[in-house]
């Protein structure tokens, strides 16, 4: 950029020089050939006499003498028909100068009042006289360009330097560190304060960054508040599928109709404490419960009131367990019990409260008074059991016996 300035520049002051160069060679030319002319109305009476009387030896010294003149390259003397007379040149012919210029003036005598022409006579100058006379003059004038042209250009460069490259220099390297800082709060501060473009330029990119800024907190604080919603929604939604979870796992471990464990939990929670008991060597009991004649029950109430026989039946004989005692429904109207640190005394003393408080209670319902009866059959764990299915199978056989007598009994 700065080179093709510069040849501009260096072309321009060429060409003024140039002009001035010009200006100066055709002033000296002109005032040259003014000089000629004076020469020639000066040595013109002289000449026209010298022709008039043919006094030939004053002629060539009238000659000789103009060509001593720094001025004039030649002269010639033509008489009225043009033929030369006198011909006199400074320079070999082969060596000209590229440039002639000449002044003409008419010779003539005055006589009896009459003017006789004698011919003409031709002074003659060249480039070469009007170079030696400009020349120092253009020394002068290449000198000052010269001056002229260093001093400009330096002062050029100067101000280039100093209000645009420096400047743009240090702008681009703080726009660097900008782009390379993570956060937006750095600013462009050019030492150089000028009012100028450029510092008008700094503050529109620092009004630009002061607003990324703001947009980028802005965008952050959404981020920020919508992360936040979304985690307390998230936390929200995960407390209630646990709760959800939690709900599932009770149903599905849980009869829906009595709310006592179904028959695989009742088995699988069963089968823990049973292995609990054996590896303390702790007394456990089972007892299996069936309700007497409950198809005669649905058949004579309905189903319905079979279900609240079913519900009464548990209500009834949890209020006689004890805490640790494991509840569950293993078959229709069939129920176990699992109780550790019993022996099998006290799950008779249980079961036969249990039978007793049945057969005592009445389930009033829709109008109708129901009652019923509840055999059992009773096994307690030995040292050589190794799984809860080996008690149920052996209550199982209890129970059968206890229906066999007659129902309503505890068979041990
Ligand atoms: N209402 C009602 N009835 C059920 C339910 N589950 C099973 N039952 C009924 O219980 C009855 C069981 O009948 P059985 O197996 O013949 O036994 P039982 O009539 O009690 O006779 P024993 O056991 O020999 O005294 C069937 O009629 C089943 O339909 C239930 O959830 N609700």
């Amino acid at each position: 950029m700065i080179r093709v300035i510069f040849v501009i520049y260096f072309c321009v002051a060429c060409l003024i020089t140039g002009i001035q160069f010009l200006t100066e060679y055709l002033k000296t030319q002109d005032s040259i050939l003014t000089e000629l002319k004076q020469l020639e109305e000066t040595v013109r009476g002289p000449v026209s006499t010298s022709l008039w009387q043919y006094d030939d030896k004053q002629l060539d010294v009238l000659i000789d003498g103009l060509v001593t003149m720094p001025i004039i390259e030649g002269v010639d003397i033509k008489d009225t028909q043009g033929n030369t007379i006198v011909y006199k040149r400074l320079y070999r012919l082969d060596s000209e100068p590229f440039s002639m210029f000449d002044t003409t003036a008419d010779l003539s005598w005055t006589l009896n009042g009459k003017n006789i022409a004698l011919g003409t006579m031709t002074l003659y100058s060249s480039s070469k006289v009007v170079l030696d006379r400009v020349w120092f003059g253009f020394v002068l004038i290449a000198i000052t360009a010269i001056i002229k042209l260093s001093v400009l250009f330096g002062l050029f460069i100067w101000a280039f330097n100093r209000y645009l490259a420096l400047p743009l220099k240090e702008l681009m390297s703080q726009v660097d560190e900008v782009q390379l800082s993570h956060t937006l709060n750095k600013r462009i501060t050019l030492s150089n304060f000028e009012n100028n473009e450029l510092n008008q330029l700094q503050e529109h990119m620092n009004t630009m960054l002061t607003r990324m800024e703001k947009d980028r907190q802005r965008l952050l604080n959404d981020e920020k508040t919508k992360r936040e919603w979304l985690e307390k929604a998230v936390t929200e939604r995960t407390a209630e599928l646990q709760m959800l979870n939690e709900k599932l796992k009770d149903i599905a471990a849980k009869d829906s109709l009595t709310g006592v464990l179904n028959r695989g939990n009742f088995f699988e929670t069963a089968q823990h404490l049973f292995l609990l008991s054996q590896r303390q060597q702790s007394p456990a009991s089972f007892i299996l419960m069936d309700l007497d004649h409950f198809k005669r029950i649905n058949d004579t109430y309905g189903h319905f009131i079979g279900d609240h026989v079913l519900i009464h039946f548990m209500q009834t004989i949890q209020g006689l367990l004890r805490k640790s005692d494991l509840i569950g429904r293993v078959g229709g109207e069939e129920f176990a019990l699992f109780l550790p640190n019993a022996g099998i005394d006290e799950a008779y003393e249980i079961a036969n409260k249990i039978r007793q408080a049945i057969k005592a209670s009445t389930v009033e319902i829709d109008g109708k008074k129901v009652t019923y009866t509840v055999s059992q059959g009773i096994e307690a764990i030995g040292p050589e059991d190794h799984s809860i299915v080996q008690l149920y199978k052996r209550a199982d056989v209890k129970l059968y016996q206890a229906k066999d007598k007659g129902r309503d009994c505890v068979e041990i």
